[in-house]
């Protein structure tokens, strides 16, 4: 009778073929085990010896949970301005669990990390910067910061590094973003963006000067109530009736004048220009410009929108599922106080050759007059 070696020694020892496969095996188990330890949230906190300072502070992030750290980041960046409309709260509901998922499963596969922003929305004040920012959070190939900034007009002397450290982590193929609508106005800023680099692509959202000076004044007001009327802060001189050009709700709605310091340093082609109202009456169509103008694809599309008549403005809403639509804070959309209606004829007036003018170097007409 034959015996097979095993049982002739009476010892289970495993032949070489079968050792092969208890290899594999093993390999595969330790494979799985550590793809499941990933999903639940774990592997990300496992020290690795090449973890750059990004991961380093993510961790630290994760460590003291997302919600310190954004506040803590958020005070600083407001410099004293404390001006809600300049936090990165809106639409956190939404755009949230896309993160969490991100954050925790997805950027140890994908080899993430911090990047200076590629693209930048740089304007205007009151323009509905933040909604734009929002609209484009929702698409897969963009990552941004939700909180202002302002890098390059109030914190330069901190350093691009710095500067790095507060955006999000990103896989290859994605655009890191930012938006600061100061920045349009800044003299400074044109040349320190395109010493960053001159390949920055730029955003501007623009909205009727009139009204965003009014939207600009209602702003300020909610902070202080106690500060003159629009009416007499308009004018230099009411008597004279001369326009104050210095004052800067009306002076950041000369585009055309700040958009001349831009071209010193930026091709045309590199800058685009999304109207604030359009932006509101046909939230998809401008979307479908500015993802063409980023070379992404054009994934937020008509079905992400949902029109509140209620607050009059688009809110967004999952395409998939019947979840209520989340809109901005009560921080967007304020009501405007009544102005004498003479004296939004004469700012009309001040602003037509200018909005001419804008509409020439842009080649759009953006029909405020
Ligand atoms: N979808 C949607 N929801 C709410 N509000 C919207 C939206 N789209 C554009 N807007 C307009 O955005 C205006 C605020 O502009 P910004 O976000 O650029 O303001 S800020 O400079 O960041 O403070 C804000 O101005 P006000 O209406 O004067 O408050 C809105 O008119």
């Amino acid at each position: 009778m034959d015996y097979s070696p095993i049982l002739n020694n009476q010892h289970v020892v495993p032949s070489p073929h079968v050792k092969n496969k208890l290899f594999v095996f093993c390999i595969m188990l330790s494979l799985w085990v550590y793809m499941i330890y990933c999903c639940v949230g774990y592997c990300s906190t496992v020290p690795v010896p090449n973890l750059t300072y990004g991961s380093l502070n993510r961790l630290e992030n994760e460590a003291h949970g997302p919600e310190s750290d954004s506040l803590g980041a958020h005070r600083d960046l407001l410099n004293n301005d404390n001006d809600p409309d300049s936090r990165g709260d809106e639409f956190d509901e939404i755009t949230g669990e896309a993160k969490a998922f991100d954050d925790n499963v997805m950027s140890s596969f994908l080899n993430e990390s911090k990047k200076l922003p590629q693209a930048i929305i740089i304007g205007v004040k009151k323009g509905g910067t933040r909604a734009l920012l929002e609209f484009l959070r929702l698409h897969p190939d963009i990552r941004a910061v939700g909180a202002e900034p302002h890098f390059f007009d109030r914190n330069y002397d901190k350093g691009l590094e710095w500067y790095r450290e507060l955006m999000p982590e990103s896989a290859e193929g994605q655009l890191t973003m930012e938006k600061t609508p100061s920045y349009y106005v800044t003299k400074e800023v044109p040349a320190r963006i395109y010493t960053m680099s001159k390949d920055t692509k730029l955003i501007v959202v623009v909205r009727d000067p009139v009204t965003r000076a009014i939207s600009d004044y209602t702003q300020t007001r909610s902070k202080k109530p106690d500060i003159p009327s629009f009416e007499s802060l308009t004018f230099k001189n009411k008597s004279a009736a001369v326009i104050d050009t210095t004052w800067s709700a009306v002076q950041i709605g000369l585009y055309a004048k700040h958009l001349e310091r831009w071209l010193q340093y930026f091709p045309m082609e590199q800058l685009l220009f999304v109207s604030g109202e359009r932006l509101i009456t046909d939230p998809a169509g401008e979307m479908a410009r500015v993802q063409d103008f980023l070379g992404i694809r054009r994934v937020v599309t008509g079905k992400y929108f949902h029109f509140n008549p209620a607050k009059g403005f688009p809110c967004l809403k999952r395409p998939e599922g019947n979840s209520k639509p989340h809109c901005l804070g009560k921080t967007k959309g304020r009501t405007h106080p009544n102005i004498d209606p003479e004296v939004v004829q004469r700012l009309r007036d001040f602003y037509k050759p200018f909005n001419n003018k804008f509409y020439t170097m842009t080649a759009h007409d953006f029909g405020w007059d």
